[in-house]
């Protein structure tokens, strides 16, 4: 069977696959049979959901760290010979309007570098050091070494109050999908964006209830959160398609945030 048809044997290297949409996506694809690097915080919970599934080694770094990542990729290098996959999950989000008027306080800068740095910098930090492993790969019949999947937000197109440094970031992250694909698409590897709407991950139970169902209700159809599953299933159909290329992929049931 061709290389990339199916998740079976590719060595995947997930980032926030700790929790949440990046955790599903280690589930999904160790029981798929894929060889699943997890990659997140030393203080995340990486260890424990690591050793809950097969095929699955946790390799603690900050995505923002440039030293970190290589270390990454020198230890996947030293376990697996390979990096076929690399689905970036991990990011964070701050509630901040642009200047408060009650305060008087204008948006804290080094919040909105904060997440520029970890969303932003830390997606492009991974994507430059895996291309590296992945251009080395022997192609398949149709020339493919590599799939690259990012993960935006549909508030890079239709951020809320108080969302500007987040939306700004996931903007930029979808903003990346084409030129990336253009640039390391001679070397046989892809990249598409997912940008999830709402889903029942530990970041959006930061929210509060009310705050929760009124979000769900704006959801078109099926009026409830995404199933981090969902998101799951969305990485491995883009891995298996090998003519999904530089595409940038709204999941989230029609849902325009007001
Ligand atoms: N949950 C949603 O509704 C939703 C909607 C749109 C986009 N997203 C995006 O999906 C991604 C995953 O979100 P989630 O809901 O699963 O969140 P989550 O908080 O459950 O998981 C995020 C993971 O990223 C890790 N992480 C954060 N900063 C890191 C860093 N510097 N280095 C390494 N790991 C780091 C965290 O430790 C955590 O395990 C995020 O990028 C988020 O912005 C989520
Ligand atoms: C993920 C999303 C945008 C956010 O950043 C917020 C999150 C709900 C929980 C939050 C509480 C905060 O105090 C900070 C912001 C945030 C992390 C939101 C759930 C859906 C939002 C989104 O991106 C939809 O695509």
């Amino acid at each position: 069977m061709s290389k990339f048809t199916s998740l079976k044997g590719l060595v995947s290297l997930v980032s926030g696959g700790a929790s949440g949409l990046g955790r599903a996506t280690v589930e999904r694809f160790t029981k798929q049979g894929a060889r699943v690097v997890l990659c997140d915080l030393p203080s995340s919970d990486g260890e424990k959901v690591a050793k809950q599934m097969d095929n699955c080694m946790f390799l603690p770094a900050d995505i923002t760290s440039e030293k970190e990542v290589k270390e990454v990729l020198r230890a996947t290098m030293e376990n697996y010979k390979c990096l076929d996959v690399l689905v970036n999950c991990a990011g964070i989000g701050v509630a901040r309007k642009t200047y408060s008027i009650q305060k008087n306080l204008p948006h804290p800068l080094d919040e909105f570098e904060r997440v520029l740095k970890v969303n932003t910098l830390g997606t492009f930090n991974m994507i430059r050091q895996a291309v590296i492993l992945m251009a080395q790969n022997e192609p398949n019949e149709d020339k493919a070494r590599g799939v690259i999947i990012n993960t935006s937000s549909v508030a890079a197109f239709d951020g809320q109050m108080g969302q500007v440094a987040y939306a700004a970031s996931k903007a930029a992250i979808a903003g990346m999908t084409l030129p990336l694909a253009r640039d390391i698409g001679e070397f046989g590897i892809r990249v598409c964006t997912i940008c999830p709407g709402v889903f029942d991950t530990p970041l959006l139970a930061a929210l509060p209830q009310k705050a929760i169902d009124a979000l769900t209700k704006t959801v078109v159809f099926p009026q409830r959160l995404g199933k981090p599953d969902e998101f799951a299933q969305m990485c491995q159909t883009i891995v298996e398609n090998p003519y999904l290329n530089g595409e940038t992929i709204r999941l989230d049931g029609a849902l325009r945030m007001v």
